[in-house]
This record gives structure tokens, sequence and C-alpha cells, in this order.
């Protein structure tokens, strides 16, 4: 195994659990908390073009904050490579679980559901679009909650991002007809589209557009037709025809499902603000200033930066463990690793 030494004395890794294009995402402990983290590691020559992506993603999950989005906790750039430290989710793919259960219960759906739409209108309110929703990119923690992952295609719309054309690799069985057709789009729509294709396969087991030959996958797309099976109820049935519309300007928007009867279903309407994560912790505070031997203003000062540094990675770490009731306990020696690589 290639040994990492801009990570020594850090982390540890453990095990591969994922193979992308240009990257790899490999399974390792956060040694000054113990708690297993995410590390996805990029070669920058393997990198070529797409380095414009990984800087796009790092822009973006900076400046994210929510209960289902994968948190970022350190950035840590070496001549060679990026490594980028995430929350680790050790219940796996929503996919797998919607697999292995044949499908969902309506109940069930929305309680998936109502994460994603959560989420994604947190982004939305951001000005951020992810543009690449699939099953593989939503993954499950250790309490079945959903995290949103890979934001490498997102992009900020109104921030003059010229949007880029889909350039994601992967079957586009989850695009929508403007972007199969290579429009010019704007992010939000093409979100409500996926996410359409998301439902239904939560609800069906299988997807509404699928197609080995990509040319009538591409066909079914565009006609916007699809089967609707016999279990589906018709709440469910109308929900997914707003979201599935060809035409974007007809197509539902986030805003419009936080307060969708399917949605709500007599229980409250969602807050996109529902999953803020960032937030001072006096008791986190105190542990780290009690190890670095500083006050702790002096640490909040320095915390509240978010540099994305082993620091920050260490205290959102532990605010983890106090949410999961666990005691908070710092490996003061891993803490006091010279921080001699370049941070971005
Ligand atoms: C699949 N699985 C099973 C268990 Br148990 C845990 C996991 C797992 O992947 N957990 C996990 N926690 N945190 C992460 C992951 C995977 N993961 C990922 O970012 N995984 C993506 C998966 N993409 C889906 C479509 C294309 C690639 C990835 C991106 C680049 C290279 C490899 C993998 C993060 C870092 C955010």
């Amino acid at each position: 195994m290639v040994r990492y030494s801009a990570l020594k004395g850090l982390y540890e890794f453990e095990k591969t659990i994922g193979c992308g294009g240009f990257a790899k995402v490999k399974l390792a402990t956060h040694l000054a908390t113990g708690e297993k983290v995410a590390i996805k590691i990029m070669s920058k020559s393997a990198l070529g073009k797409d380095l414009p992506r990984v800087k796009l993603e790092l822009r973006a999950l900076k400046s994210l904050s929510h209960r289902h989005i994968c948190q970022l906790y350190q950035v840590i750039e070496t001549e060679t490579h990026f490594f980028i430290i995430l929350e680790y989710c050790s219940g796996g793919e929503l996919f797998d679980h919607i697999v292995e259960k044949n499908r969902l219960s309506e109940s069930e759906s929305r309680i998936f559901f109502r994460q994603i739409v959560s989420a994604v209108a947190y982004l939305h309110n951001l000005g951020y679009a992810h543009r690449d929703l699939k099953p593989e990119n939503v993954l499950l923690d250790h309490e079945q909650c959903l995290k949103l992952i890979d934001f490498g295609l997102c992009a900020k719309p109104d921030g003059g991002m010229k949007s880029l054309l889909f350039t994601s690799c992967g079957s586009p069985t989850y695009a929508a007809p403007e972007l199969v057709l290579g429009k010019q789009y704007l992010g939000p729509e093409v979100d409500v589209w996926a996410m359409g294709v998301l439902l239904y396969a939560l609800l069906c087991g299988y997807l509404p557009f699928d197609d080995h030959n990509i040319d009538s996958l591409y066909k079914k797309i565009l006609s916007g037709r699809y089967e609707e099976p016999s279990f589906m109820t018709d709440a469910s049935k109308r929900l997914i025809r707003q979201m599935l519309q060809t035409d974007p300007k007809k197509r539902i928007t986030v805003a419009e499902l936080l307060t969708h009867p399917w949605i709500t279903n007599n229980s409250n309407p969602i807050s996109p603000y529902s999953g803020l994560v960032k937030k001072q912790d006096d008791d986190c505070i105190a542990l780290m200033a009690q190890c670095h031997r500083v006050m702790p203003d002096e640490m909040w000062k320095y915390l509240r930066k978010w540099k994305y540094d082993y620091n920050t990675a260490t205290y959102l770490l532990l605010l983890g463990r106090k949410r999961r009731g666990l005691p908070l306990k710092l490996n003061t020696a891993a803490l006091k690793v010279p921080i001699n690589i370049k941070h971005i």
C-alpha cells in the first residue's frame, strides 16, 4: 500500500471502500478521536483536466453543513495528491438497501425522501445544484440516516457558473430530458427530475427509464413515458408525474415539494434548515483548548475560521460523538503532530 506520509500520525488507513474514475475512497481512523472517516484520495496527475471539478467540489463542500449531506472534515493537499477527509457512512448505498428489500413501502419511502428533499432544498437555497443525484450517491449512516455525496458536478448556476455540459461519466439513466438534449440548463430543475427517478426507485425497486441501448434510453426519457405499477397509490403516481415532467418549466420545484401533501402527509412540512450541524459547543471547545493549552475563547476564535485542517476535523468529530452520547476524549499525541503540510 502506498505510504501517504502526509497523513502519518493523523489518520490510520484501513481498507478501500470505493474506486471511481480518478479517485479512491479508503476507510480510515482519525487518531485524535478514534472516529472512523472516509478519505477520498485523488492523484493530481490522474486528475488532469478534471482538476477544476475537485476545486468546485471542495468549494461547495466547505460551504455546506447539513445532517443529510456528507460532512467535510479536512482537506490535505500535497504536491501529488488531494486527500479529502469526509464523514464515514457505515450503512452503504441506499441503492443496495432498496435492492435487498425488493422495494420500500410508501411510508418508508417517504421517510427517506423527506431527507433527500431537505438536503436538496438546503442546497438550492444556497444557490447550488447537485446535478448528479442518483441512488449510488445517496448513502446511509449507522442510524439509517441519508447522506448525499459526490458534489463533483454541483454548480452554482446563479454564481455566474456557466453550467457545464453533461460531463458526468456513468449512464445518464437519471438525466432529465433537457440534459439529454444537451441544452444549457440550470441545475435545480435537473435535480428535481433526478429526485423523481430516485422516488420511483424507492417505491418500485427499479428505474422508470432504463435500457441497455443508450438511444432507446434517450427516447424513453424524452418521451417522459414510464410504467405506473398497480401497487403505486394515486398520491404517489401524482407526485412522480409532477417531478418527471419533461418540460422543466412545468416541473414541480423543490420549494413546492417542501409543503406537498404526499411529503407532509399530515406531519410537519420540511424546513430546509432542519439539518445545520456546525455549531459552537462549549464541551468540545473546552476539551480541545485544554489539549492545546490555550483558553477556550482562543480555541473557538481559531475553530470558527473553519480552516478544514486537523483541528476542524477533530472538533466536528467530537461534535458527532457528543450527539451520539459518547464520552469526549482526545489522544493528545495525534494533536501534537507538527502541521508541516500545506493546507488549502
Ligand atoms: C459502499 N459502502 C458500504 C459501506 Br459498509 C460503506 C460504504 C461507503 O462507501 N461509505 C462511505 N462513507 N463515506 C463515503 C463513502 C463513500 N464515499 C464516496 O465518495 N463514494 C463515491 C461513490 N460514487 C458513487 C458513484 C460513483 C462513485 C466515490 C467517489 C470517488 C471514488 C470512489 C467512490 C464517501 C466519501 C464520501
